[in-house]
């Protein structure tokens, strides 16, 4: 019996209005272990395209994790098993904390917990499986220290973190929320400096390698080749007609 690959899209196309499309006919299949550099030129379709496996855009075609539609799962529990980051956060009110508060008693977070804290004594017999997500908010603070993100910028407002400090932060909710096995990353480093981008690579590189972490792909958008070589495991160029893949990172 073949396996389902982890994300399958089928054809997809997303339009600016009808009759112009962004891009049409993606066909791309990713599987475990998988570090998927998403290359193109600026206006190509690139965070266009994450933004429609994530289900944030409407679009045409099929988009499948593990073998099943988004819908099968209920939209905001696969978006919690197939996560954007966006490149800036938009606007948010409060503080990291508050955000991190919000998406960790979001219904699904708040039955992971459970299911979390009732795995390690009774998975088998309160019939809950070990791969439900797991939640430690705690990891999305030491995830974030390990970037040098002080404690104390958890509770200052969104408006008052530098871009660096606040892509950082996300990331780090991104990945300590242990809930996704894909992450779709729009440019994750691009307000970091090179010395703080490489720790944050390492991080989720490990990851995606290790056997013990639930995430086991990202599909990674980077402006830089020498991010791209350093991360990637295949490379896909995208243009108005679909995605190719191609065998080096040619820069962008
Ligand atoms: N909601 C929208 N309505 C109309 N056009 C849109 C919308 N969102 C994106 N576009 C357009 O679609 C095209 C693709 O945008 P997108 O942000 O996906 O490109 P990108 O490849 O990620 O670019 P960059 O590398 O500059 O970040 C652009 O021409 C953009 O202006």
């Amino acid at each position: 019996m073949s396996v389902a690959p982890l994300l399958e899209l089928k054809n997809v196309g997303c339009y600016k209005q009808k009759g112009q499309p962004i891009f049409t006919d993606v066909n791309l299949k990713v599987n475990e272990g998988d570090i998927v550099v998403l290359q193109g030129k600026s206006g190509s379709g690139k965070s266009t395209l994450l933004k429609c496996i994530a289900h944030l855009n409407t679009y045409e075609g099929e988009v499948q994790y593990r073998g099943q539609t988004p819908q099968s799962y209920g939209i905001p529990k696969f978006r919690t098993q197939v996560l954007y980051v966006p490149q800036r956060p938009s606007l948010l009110p409060g503080s990291p904390r508050d955000f991190l508060k919000a998406v960790s008693t979001f219904s699904v977070y708040k039955h992971a917990s459970a299911t979390a804290k009732a795995a390690s004594s009774l998975s088998q017999s309160v019939g809950l499986s070990s791969s439900e997500p797991v939640v430690d908010a705690h990891e999305a603070f030491a995830v974030a220290e390990s970037w040098g993100i002080q404690k104390e910028l958890w509770d200052r407002s969104w408006a008052n973190l530098s871009g660096g400090e606040a892509q950082r932060i996300v990331l780090a909710i991104a990945v300590g929320l242990g809930t996704a096995e894909v992450l779709l990353l729009d440019e994750p480093t691009s307000a970091l400096d090179s010395e703080t981008s490489l720790k944050v690579e390492k991080h989720l590189v490990a990851e995606v390698k290790s056997p013990d972490s639930k995430l086991k792909a990202i599909v990674w958008i980077t402006h830089s080749p020498e991010q791209g070589e350093r991360v990637g495991t295949r490379f896909i160029r995208i243009t108005s007609g679909g995605v190719r893949e191609e065998n080096v990172d040619p820069g962008v």
